[in-house]
């Protein structure tokens, strides 16, 4: 089902996941249009898109110009494809995700993850504004994603969902590791020399459908369940780029507490995520570049 707006109403339409041909025109309409052939891919998290601005010879595609592609709704998530140099490394960068509230369904949240597959794309690196959900983590930490819980999944619904098409992957995916353990330890390496290691957290992201921010009862839950972090995003892209055998670094910035007392009326907001986003851009920028030039010395696959 497709969600299609007109300016008066919101009508369901049946719709079929894309094909692999389908997906192909994206990534050839992309090189095509750019001498670069990037190995390294980037997805922004809320507020967090200024990353793109850093690479060098860009070339620019709104994603309104590109063949087949859904359109960016949130604000904080620009709606491009910047695919340009960072530190001399070719990389492609999605300044704006898709996600799920949106009206997208999942595998419609993930199709550019398969396009960056297609144009040789073979490491991914997420960023995610989250609420934190442990109580021993601060507004601005910045936390390396060492797994997740897949609550759609659990839900019945995946990005997988549907005909496999081994050409991009298997039927049935392990998810262990899927935040590659090496990588994970080098960033917290490099969080070290850049002298940030006290705001750095590593643990478990979970993703909700959104887009309500959690109720003080789901909030327990989640830190029953031993979550750390929540959003509404990432999980769905990470399955993607598994299945298609990306290695996957992810960070989440924790731009809000979750509340857990009644008492306690703070409210969680989108203009406060994209503030702390735009406060702490400097240390998340310097971080992913760092560890994008890390990515791009690995040869390991
Ligand atoms: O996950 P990203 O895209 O960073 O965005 C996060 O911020 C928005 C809520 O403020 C939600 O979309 C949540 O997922
Ligand atoms: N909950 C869900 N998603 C979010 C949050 C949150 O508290 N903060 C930023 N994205």
């Amino acid at each position: 089902m497709r969600v299609e707006r007109t300016t008066e109403q919101t009508v369901p339409k049946e719709e079929t996941v894309y094909t692999y041909d389908e997906l192909k025109q994206c990534s050839n309409y992309l090189l095509e249009r750019t001498q670069l052939r990037p190995k390294i891919g980037i997805i922004c998290g809320s507020g967090l898109g200024g990353f793109a601005d850093q690479l060098s010879d860009q070339d620019v595609f709104p994603y309104t110009d590109i063949p087949n592609f859904p359109t960016s709704t949130v604000e904080g998530h620009a709606g491009c494809m910047v695919i340009g140099k960072l530190s001399s490394i070719p990389v492609v960068c999605m300044k704006g995700r898709f996600h799920h509230y949106e009206g997208y369904p999942l595998w419609k949240c993930t199709m550019a993850v398969r396009v960056m597959k297609l144009m040789g794309v073979e490491k991914l690196l997420l960023t995610n504004a989250a609420g934190g959900v442990n109580s021993e983590y601060n507004i601005g930490d910045i936390m390396i994603i060492k797994d997740h819980m897949n609550f759609q999944g659990f839900g019945g619904n995946s990005p997988l969902f549907g005909v496999n098409d081994e050409r991009f992957g298997p039927r049935f995916l392990a998810m262990n590791n899927a935040y590659d353990r090496d990588l994970r330890k080098k960033a917290k390496a490099i969080a070290t020399e850049m002298k940030i290691e006290n705001v750095i957290r590593e643990g478990i992201y979970v993703m909700l459908g959104g887009p309500t921010y959690e109720t003080v009862a789901e909030t327990r839950m989640l830190q029953m369940l031993g979550v750390d972090a929540v959003g509404m995003s990432t999980v769905q892209e990470v399955i993607v780029a598994r299945h298609c055998n990306m290695k996957v670094f992810a960070l989440s910035l924790i731009t809000n507490k979750c509340v857990t007392e009644y008492e306690n009326d703070d409210m969680a907001n989108h203009a406060e995520v994209i503030a702390v986003a735009n406060n702490r851009k400097s240390e998340m920028e310097e971080l992913s570049r760092r560890i994008v030039i890390t990515m791009n010395a690995d040869n390991t696959n």
